[in-house]
């Protein structure tokens, strides 16, 4: 490969080190007069989280610094600093995925920006295809784990040269979703009428961007899986390496398809329309986290 194709192709490849990730958070603090402590990254459709900030300062992805930039339907493609609750945070409209292309490494990139930034926690959504019988469309799921399927096969944001600074190589991740801040956000979405449709369970993320097979749900299924996805685990193993405090949930937008006489398909229109459905009541559930993370965490951690 010559000329413009091998540039872009060991672009594509160069790693992010320590030194060109604080210089994409040194870009962002010399244009924030603040540093964020909470980090939210939105879910498909679920873009309108970052809409409830106060005082919105946004940077599109293709103007920061080494950043890559969205190409999903449904993902804005910007990080927008401002305040909820009062609180300083920043928001990922927008998250990247591994079928668009991209490594986990640089999938997972921002949250190390964040950790820069000055990030402590990271409340992570997604949109999420139920699998477990007893959710319905519409529900939300606290993540209380995870299965890194990709990571059975090797793929793990992580892989490569460890920088200590960011984390110890061999991180922990039975303590990945933190329980007190779950047994809250299972408390705020009662008081705020999510009620009956609040379950904690256990999420999965594959490589995508096709919808799973029958066979393939029934195996994971079997394996204890409640909702399927295609993000958020490189997010949090990245998260958990630089000693965030995680909480993830999962906006079940479709019932997954288990039966073969069935001729339903799942699709991202109905995906995204459902984050649409529901982007009222979780704005105001992810408001609750924030102000509880502030008053009840934070102070812990200065
Ligand atoms: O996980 P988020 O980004 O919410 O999006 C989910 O929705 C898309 C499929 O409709 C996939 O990208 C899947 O991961
Ligand atoms: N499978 C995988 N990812 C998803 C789904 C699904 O059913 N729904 C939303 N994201």
């Amino acid at each position: 490969m010559t000329g413009r194709g091998s540039v872009n192709k060991k672009r594509r490849k160069k790693r992010y080190t320590y030194e060109s990730l604080t210089e994409t958070a040194q870009y962002l603090l010399d244009r924030v007069p603040y540093q964020p402590r909470i980090g939210i990254i939105c879910g498909s459709g679920m873009g309108a989280l970052a809409e409830a900030l106060s005082e919105p300062l946004i940077f599109p992805y293709e103007k920061i610094p080494n950043f890559p930039v969205s190409t999903v339907e449904g993902h804005v493609g910007q990080l927008v600093f401002g305040y909820l609750s009062g609180v300083p945070v920043v928001c990922m409209q927008g998250r990247f995925h591994y079928y668009e292309g991209y490594p986990l490494w640089k999938c997972a990139m921002p949250v190390r920006v964040m950790k820069l930034l000055g990030v402590t926690h990271l409340i992570a959504s997604n949109a999420a295809g139920g699998l477990n019988k007893t959710y319905k469309v519409g529900d939300v799921m606290l993540v209380k784990d995870h299965i890194n399927m990709m990571g059975f096969a090797g793929n793990n944001p992580l892989q490569g040269p460890n920088d200590d600074r960011f984390g110890p190589r061999f991180p922990p991740m039975n303590t990945a979703y933190d329980k007190f801040l779950t047994q809250k956000a299972k408390q705020v979405a009662v008081e705020e009428d999510l009620g009956g449709m609040v379950h904690e369970g256990v999420y999965t993320c594959l490589g995508g961007p096709n919808f799973e097979t029958v066979a393939e749900l029934k195996m994971l299924g079997m394996l204890g899986v409640d909702a399927v996805g295609m993000s958020t685990v490189h997010e949090v193993i990245t998260a958990r390496h630089c000693g965030m405090t995680v909480l993830a949930f999962s906006l079940i937008t479709n019932m997954c398809i288990t039966d073969y006489n069935c001729y339903d398909e799942a699709n991202h229109e109905e995906v995204m329309d459902v984050g649409k459905m529901r982007q009222d009541v979780l704005k105001r559930f992810v408001a609750r986290i924030v102000d509880f993370i502030a008053k009840e965490m934070l102070t812990k951690d200065d």
